[in-house]
């Protein structure tokens, strides 16, 4: 077998668990529970009987393969990812790389019907489409965050879905697109059947904003870091494809609101297909620029005390985009 590690002299572990898919039509209390557990092991969780409808997911994969179908030049008319737009392979304005081109929206109504336009030969049935996916997963993002914020006991359960459920909130939504890897002579010599590809699609990152919900189609690639079962350096842990299911990642903020209770998980996609290509799209749940970020008191004791000083969104997001992909960057926020 022939492996292409993102790493040959460092191979590293990869280990499949069992990962949290939590059905959200079950008892609310057993929810809760097994919403908590998931967010302190892991920072990840699978949520299932979610409400959100088929028709809608479709809507918006059929309208996201569309458009990546389309020739490059046409791609390139919805603008450069700085911050909206169209990026291919460059992630961020740091020099990092990866085997994905994509698209990065905004996530208000208005502003999608105008950017359509450069986007799509139907901007209304773009438009329609996306605008109508982003509101139904703001109320999934919103319903998951509530039950987090009653988990924790926290005496004002919307404490954090208030904050992307404002018109100022500065939510993105993203559609990532990873190309299979053609065999070539280069990679397979003669087209050898137990020829396995793995590449770096999307790199080891955590997502700033406060919660993130990923639906892909049916080509996996997405792994999340455990520290479960390696407490030194972590473990890679696959997530399959899921019919109907959407990953949920807890994002830095949160992990900084739950004062350090809940992880930001770190995450990365791997493109090991040779035929289909994977399209991943996903919301990130962010607050207003000038939300002062801090967790309510009833997180911050004499046992805990107060982990990460108070930020704003705005600071937060701007020392991100400083950084690299796979910086840590809430360090730099430490309470002294
Ligand atoms: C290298 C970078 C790309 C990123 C901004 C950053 O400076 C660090 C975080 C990256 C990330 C990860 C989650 C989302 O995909 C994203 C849009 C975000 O908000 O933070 C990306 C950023 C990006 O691709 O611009
Ligand atoms: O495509 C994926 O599954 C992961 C994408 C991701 O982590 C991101 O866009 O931040
Ligand atoms: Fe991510």
């Amino acid at each position: 077998m022939v492996v292409a590690s993102p790493s040959p002299t460092h191979p590293e572990k990869v280990q499949f668990i069992e990962l949290p898919i939590i059905d959200l039509s079950a008892e609310r209390s057993k929810v809760i529970n097994l919403v908590i557990k998931a967010c302190e092991e892991y920072g990840f969780f699978e949520v299932i009987n979610h409400g959100v409808s088929h028709d809608i997911i479709t809507r918006m994969e059929e309208q996201g393969l569309g458009f990546f179908a389309k020739p490059l030049g046409d791609k390139q008319k919805a603008g450069p990812a700085t911050p909206f737009g169209y990026g291919c392979k460059n992630i961020g304005f740091n020099g990092d790389v990866g085997e994905v081109e994509y698209l990065m929206l905004g996530t208000n109504s208005l502003s999608i019907v105008e950017r359509s336009y450069a986007i799509s030969n139907d901007p209304k049935m773009f438009s329609s489409a996306v605008n109508g996916y982003i509101e139904a997963v703001t109320g999934l993002a919103c319903e998951i965050l509530e039950l987090m914020a009653e988990g924790l006991r926290v005496h004002d359960s919307s404490v954090f879905s208030k904050m992307i459920k404002g018109v100022d909130n500065d939510s993105i939504f993203r559609l990532n697109h990873y190309p299979p890897i053609l065999c070539n002579n280069n990679n397979n010599n003669n087209k050898d059947p137990s020829f396995h590809a793995n590449k770096v699609g999307f790199g080891e990152h955590t997502d700033p904003q406060i919660l993130t919900i990923l639906k892909s189609n049916d080509v996996g690639g997405l792994q999340v870091k455990s520290q479960v079962d390696d407490e030194d350096h972590g473990v890679w842990v696959p997530v399959p494809p899921h019919p109907t299911a959407f990953c949920v990642n807890v994002g830095d903020v949160l992990q900084a609101m739950t004062n350090g209770r809940f992880m930001s998980v770190r995450h990365r996609a791997m493109v090991t297909n040779t035929s289909k290509s994977r399209m991943s799209m996903a919301y990130f749940g962010a607050p207003p620029l000038h939300t002062c970020l801090t967790p309510p008191i009833e997180l911050v004791t004499p046992h805990k005390p107060l982990l990460y000083r108070p930020f704003t969104w705005d600071e937060y997001k701007k020392a991100s985009h400083s950084l690299r992909l796979g910086d840590s960057r809430l360090h730099l926020f430490k309470a002294t």
